[in-house]
């Protein structure tokens, strides 16, 4: 009798604890009230069913919490995965895949089709109504070759955004694999953080979040840093601070805000309610970059 009482006070006290942070996310849900939401989520920050779940649940929740969220992920692990599954060697500068027709035919096979797929269930699981994209659809991503011997690598040129908003405006949440439109027919291979700068520019988002497997970008010592300015990430990466997967992150970071994006975030896509806690706390999560 007495453990039922207790248990019942218990449940009582996490009842209010819920209600009573629900209320302190009023203030939150009104500033980002309609505002166009960029994630990236990273292949790194897809470690588990559990991990995407928690994933989808946050971005359903903002979404019925009237922002709009726009998915774009990555899948590198993936693919990297069915690559050696079919004995083609791949090789990576900079954080950017080498791609030959052969990788690339693979890389969308697998962004376009698996991955893609698996997010758009994981969200629509939790009762959202999502929708598949690459970058190929409507256009929507066109892209030049980029420079720098890396083969058919997409550098984006021009954003259609007009499919993205006529989903958000029916009520869709647009997921998009980051395949590029070459102006000749060609599909190329983008970086997933790339891409999700080039159509947070497009859409003039409120924010990018760029969902990875790190706390934030960590200085020599290994500390995350919570905010930082464009010269410390110039500073970063000559010294070699910044490295690897963290290059692009950062330079898409710098051009998204010359681009219009008012914040960009980049955080530890597979801790528990990672968006939730960036856009409706006060405490935030992960190293900022503002305009
Ligand atoms: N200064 C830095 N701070 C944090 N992570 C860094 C830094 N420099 C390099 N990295 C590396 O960047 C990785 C994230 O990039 P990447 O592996 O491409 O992730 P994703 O698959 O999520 O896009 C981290 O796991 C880390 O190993
Ligand atoms: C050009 C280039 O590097 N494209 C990436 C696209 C996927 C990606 O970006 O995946 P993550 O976000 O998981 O790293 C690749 O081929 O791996």
């Amino acid at each position: 009798m007495a453990a039922q009482m207790e248990k019942s006070q218990a449940m009582k006290r996490d009842s209010i604890a819920t209600a009573r942070m629900l209320s302190e996310a009023l203030p939150h849900i009104q500033r980002h009230d309609g505002s166009i939401i960029v994630i990236k989520l990273g292949g790194h920050a897809m470690s588990s069913p559990d991990a995407m779940a928690s994933f989808a649940r946050d971005i359903v929740m903002m979404h019925q919490c009237n922002l709009k969220p726009v998915i774009v992920h990555g899948g590198g692990p993936m693919i990297n995965a069915m690559l050696e599954k079919l004995e083609i060697p791949t090789e990576f500068k900079d954080g950017k895949r080498i791609s030959t027709p052969e990788t690339v035919e693979v890389v969308e096979m697998v962004l376009s089709g698996t991955v893609n797929k698996t997010i758009v269930q994981a969200i629509n699981d939790q009762g959202g109504r999502a929708v598949g994209l690459s970058g190929k659809d409507a256009k929507l991503l066109v892209c030049d070759q980029a420079e720098g011997g890396l083969g058919l690598v997409g550098a984006p040129k021009k954003v259609n955004a007009g499919v993205i908003t006529a989903m958000l405006d029916g009520g869709f949440i647009p997921v998009i694999a980051p395949l590029g439109a070459g102006e000749q027919g060609q599909t190329f291979n983008v970086n997933g953080d790339t891409a999700a700068g080039a159509i947070a520019g497009g859409l003039d988002a409120d924010r990018l979040l760029l969902l990875t497997d790190v706390a934030g970008v960590k200085d020599g010592e290994g500390d995350v840093l919570t905010n930082l300015s464009a010269e410390q990430v110039h500073a970063m990466t000559q010294s070699g601070v910044i490295s690897g997967g963290m290059i692009p992150k950062t330079q898409t970071a710098l051009d998204a805000i010359s681009n219009g994006v008012r914040a960009v975030v980049i955080l530890d896509g597979r801790a528990d309610n990672a968006c939730l806690l960036e856009l409706f706390t006060d405490h935030g999560a992960g190293s900022m970059i503002r305009a």
